[in-house]
């Protein structure tokens, strides 16, 4: 296996279901970089993990996980991908400890330590069956059996989905320890913008099956401004370079850019505004802007 290849290299991917098409997806995610995934409901979020895991096959264009192109590939890279997702069904009739073991006979990197340092971290009791097991204890069991692995590759598709705040901050916190391996890469999807902020190196946007933003977090959040000014302007706004969206109720006027810098203010000022203020976005409001503008990378 190529360890100098991206963790993951989508390039003109397709697949359709009906009405919906995850469509023209290139996308590359760097050994050791953590990619979050967002997007609304329905945005194809889950479609994307499952080609990436070869439980679906792209209609068209290439797919390639460490290094290895899929389905080709499927058997051999598999073991070194850690995928977790509604998709997972535990044996309800069965003890964590049995999971355990059952995954420690399939997996020689299986530590047995970190599995015991989890079930403490976790709160997780190991001779209990999986079916008094609440939502929340039944994520963390699914996510204590991958970690204990080592996959190279975590694919985790909104593993904080529907926990409690404690539990979330139990898988926060085990991710972020997970995460600091850096040869360690992980593409995960939520549409809580905050997990995503807290945890993420890069951010994709994913909106009606196309990606319509996908840069490293610093950037994003550098480059987004919410630009108070007083009006009115001299001509129209929606034509200045670099605005993603206006909102005015005169005479103020709320401008939201992803392209801000100096020369905008100037451009802005030259429209007879006062600017007022300058504020940086959330990653919810610059996923809101984005998605709403249809503003492309
Ligand atoms: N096996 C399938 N058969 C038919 N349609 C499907 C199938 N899988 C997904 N879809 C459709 O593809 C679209 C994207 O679904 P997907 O589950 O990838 O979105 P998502 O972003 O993960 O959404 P959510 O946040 O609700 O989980 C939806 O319109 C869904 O109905």
């Amino acid at each position: 296996m190529d360890i100098q290849s991206p963790a993951i290299a989508l390039s003109g991917v397709q697949k359709h279901y009906g009405e919906f098409a995850l469509h023209d997806i290139d996308l590359v995610v760097p050994t050791g970089q953590i990619m979050g995934l967002v997007g609304v409901n329905g945005a194809g979020k889950s479609t994307l993990l499952r080609l990436l895991v070869g439980l679906i096959r792209a209609d068209d264009g290439a797919v390639a996980v460490l290094g290895q192109r899929l389905p080709e590939a499927q058997v051999a890279v598999k073991r070194d991908i850690g995928y977790a997702s509604d998709d997972m069904r535990l044996y309800r009739g069965q003890t964590l400890r049995w999971h355990m073991d059952f995954v420690a006979r399939i997996y020689p990197g299986w530590d047995e330590a970190y599995a015991q340092t989890l079930l403490a971290r976790f709160d997780l009791r190991p001779q209990q069956k999986l079916a008094g097991f609440s939502h929340g204890q039944r994520v963390k069991a699914l996510l204590l059996l991958i970690f204990a692995r080592h996959p190279r590759l975590l694919l985790l598709d909104e593993p904080t989905t529907g926990l409690d705040p404690i539990a979330r901050g139990e898988v926060l916190d085990a991710l972020a320890e997970v995460l600091r391996d850096e040869e360690r890469s992980v593409l995960f999807s939520s549409h809580n913008t905050a997990d995503i902020e807290q945890l993420a190196d890069a951010i994709t946007f994913l909106h009606r099956g196309g990606i319509v933003a996908s840069r490293d977090k610093e950037s994003f959040l550098d480059s987004w401004r919410r630009i108070l000014c007083r009006g009115p302007a001299i001509g129209p706004l929606d034509a200045i370079a670099g605005i993603a969206s206006v909102r005015e109720s005169p005479p103020l006027i709320e401008i939201k850019t992803g392209a801000f810098d100096e020369g905008l203010l100037q451009r802005l000022k030259a429209q007879g505004l006062e600017v007022t203020a300058v504020e940086p976005m959330t990653l919810e409001d610059i996923f809101v802007t984005t998605v709403r503008g249809g503003t492309s990378r």
